[in-house]
């Protein structure tokens, strides 16, 4: 691991009116690491991705990317400094294909580009159809993406986000909408792909998720978010048995029917 954190929240604060969405985040996360944010609905795990990728400013507090301050950042900016990320509700591009969503995505990962013209050449198509391979997805690579099923174009849109060869990836719930008997098969396909693109470091990883049974396979470590506050922060079984986690976060989570 390297010294510097490759991602350091400090004081994070965002408000929305009289709604306090983060409060006072601290959050080192080290190369490497898998990350899972936890959290009832509302506890601020989504502000917490977007404020991060640059899609929502926060109104105090700094984000530092491998020591780099990218609190100002735009998204496309934080993208282009090697910071990915994948959505609740994927972003694509339905009239296009699955290989032109990859290529596009590609495409704006990298400097100067221009999002009208994505890149065609054969070593973008050779890495996109490669990563198409390994997230089990090459038999849908010319079809529309609006003839694809939630849990295909899930997996298209992490595919996506690691098109860019990004240090930092962030998940938000990889799995929802994922049916019970699939959502092992798709962490691991997730999780084998990152692994096997990684160049010569490995990457970093935040993911957002409501599954204790995906939490504890693969989560090296969890942050549990309430009310915009971390709560708790720590190896996976110390977060998962704290009282306070099991009182605001867990309850809530076996509530709404998740298995923990
Ligand atoms: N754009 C916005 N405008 C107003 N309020 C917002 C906005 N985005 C989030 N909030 C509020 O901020 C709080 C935190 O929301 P956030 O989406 O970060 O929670 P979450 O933990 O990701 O929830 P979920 O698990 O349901 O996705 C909630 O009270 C939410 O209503």
């Amino acid at each position: 691991m390297s010294a510097v954190p490759v991602l350091s929240a400090r004081k994070l604060q965002r408000k929305f009116g009289a709604v306090v969405a983060a409060s006072d985040i601290d959050i080192d996360v080290a190369q490497g690491e898998r990350l899972c944010l936890i959290g009832s609905n509302g506890a601020g795990k989504t502000t917490f991705v977007n404020m991060v990728t640059g899609y929502l400013k926060p109104t105090s507090g700094t984000i530092l990317l491998a020591g780099e301050d990218i609190t100002q950042r735009s998204p496309r900016e934080v993208t282009r400094r090697g910071v990915a990320r994948s959505f609740q509700i994927p972003q694509l591009c339905l009239h296009m294909t699955v290989l032109e969503n990859m290529l596009t995505a590609l495409h704006c990962s990298r400097a100067h580009a221009h999002f009208l013209r994505p890149a065609r050449d054969a070593e973008s198509i050779a890495r996109c159809e490669q990563l198409l391979r390994d997230f089990a997805l090459a038999a849908h690579t010319e079809r529309p993406v609006r003839e694809l099923p939630g849990g295909v174009r899930k997996l298209l849109d992490i595919a996506m986000a690691l098109t860019g060869h990004p240090r930092l990836l962030l998940l938000d719930e990889p799995t929802s909408g994922v049916s019970a008997d699939e959502k092992f098969t798709t962490m691991d396909t997730v999780v084998r792909a990152i692994e096997s693109h990684q160049d010569r470091s490995p990457v970093t990883v935040v993911f957002v998720e409501h599954d204790m049974d995906i939490v504890r396979r693969y989560a090296s470590r969890v942050a549990a978010f309430y009310s915009g506050r971390v709560i708790a922060d720590g190896p996976p079984l110390q977060v998962l048995d704290d009282p306070d986690v099991q009182r605001y976060v867990t309850g809530s989570t076996l509530a709404e029917g998740a298995t923990a």
